[in-house]
């Protein structure tokens, strides 16, 4: 099967700053796939630049075999790449509810049967449903982190971009996140994660990319790639 998405050779500047030096990546339909590495390895930018938030310098995103390359974000969430950021978005004067309403109203059109037809099933689903008359503004840190998980399945993405989903959770949160992630993929939507914790990459990946310096180093099953020198190298001192 020809993979959900398909990166080749996508690169980066941000002027002297190489952020992605010609990336190869593949995503498989229906996987969860890691993508990890130190601080400015280039992450988030690969992330940006798939979502449409930047331009790459050069290389091509293939979706489900259409090139999307370079288009505008709201035309990359349509399409149905959904996307969650590090800092969690939400309109904090509005509803919780309202919020998931809203979101909902930018979703694709057609796709597979919506697991979740209705904003007050999305709520269930992430275990915000108490919480739906609440400003948003007023949520703790870690529901504010499932109401962006939320905001993005409301778009009906088929896959799903994850910046550091569990940073800044406590562990019953974070063990929360990873069983609502570990469904997913059961609903039909691919997940591409990045994290730095490697517990919660174990947990929910069967296969890590890794980034250094805005180049793939290592690409295969998870336990593989966390044993791999090259990896072990770029983590020397630091937190694996
Ligand atoms: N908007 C920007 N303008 C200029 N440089 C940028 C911009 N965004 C990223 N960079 C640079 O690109 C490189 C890659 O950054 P990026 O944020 O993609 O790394 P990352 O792997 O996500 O890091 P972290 O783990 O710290 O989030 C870094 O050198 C960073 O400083």
């Amino acid at each position: 099967m020809s993979p959900i998405l398909a990166i080749s050779g996508l690169g980066k500047q941000f002027g002297g700053v190489t952020a992605l030096a010609g990336v190869d990546l593949a995503v498989e339909e229906g996987e969860i796939l890691g993508v990890v590495g130190p601080n400015g390895s280039g992450k988030t930018t690969l992330f940006n630049v798939v979502t449409g938030v930047h331009k790459p310098s050069g290389g091509t995103v293939l979706f489900r075999g259409r090139d999307i390359t370079g288009l505008a974000p709201h035309a990359i969430s349509r399409a149905g790449i959904g996307y969650t950021f590090q800092q969690a978005m939400a309109f904090a004067g509005l509803g919780v509810l309202e919020n998931v309403q809203i979101a909902g109203e930018h979703r694709r059109a057609g796709g597979a049967a919506n697991p979740w037809p209705t904003p007050q099933a999305l709520l269930d689903f992430v275990g915000l449903s108490a919480l739906g008359g609440e400003k948003a503004g007023v949520l703790p840190f870690g529901s504010l982190r499932l109401l962006g998980l939320a905001l993005a399945l409301a778009t009906r993405p088929s896959l799903l971009l994850l910046d550091e989903p569990a940073a800044g959770l406590n562990d019953r949160e974070t063990s929360a996140l990873v069983g609502l992630v570990r469904q997913l993929p059961g609903h039909g939507i691919t997940v591409c994660v990045i994290d730095h914790d490697m517990k919660l990459m174990q947990m929910l990946c069967r296969r890590l990319a890794v980034l250094d310096f805005g180049s793939k180093i290592a690409d295969g099953p998870t336990e593989k790639v966390l044993a791999d020198p090259k990896v072990l190298d770029v983590y020397l001192g630091g937190d694996l």
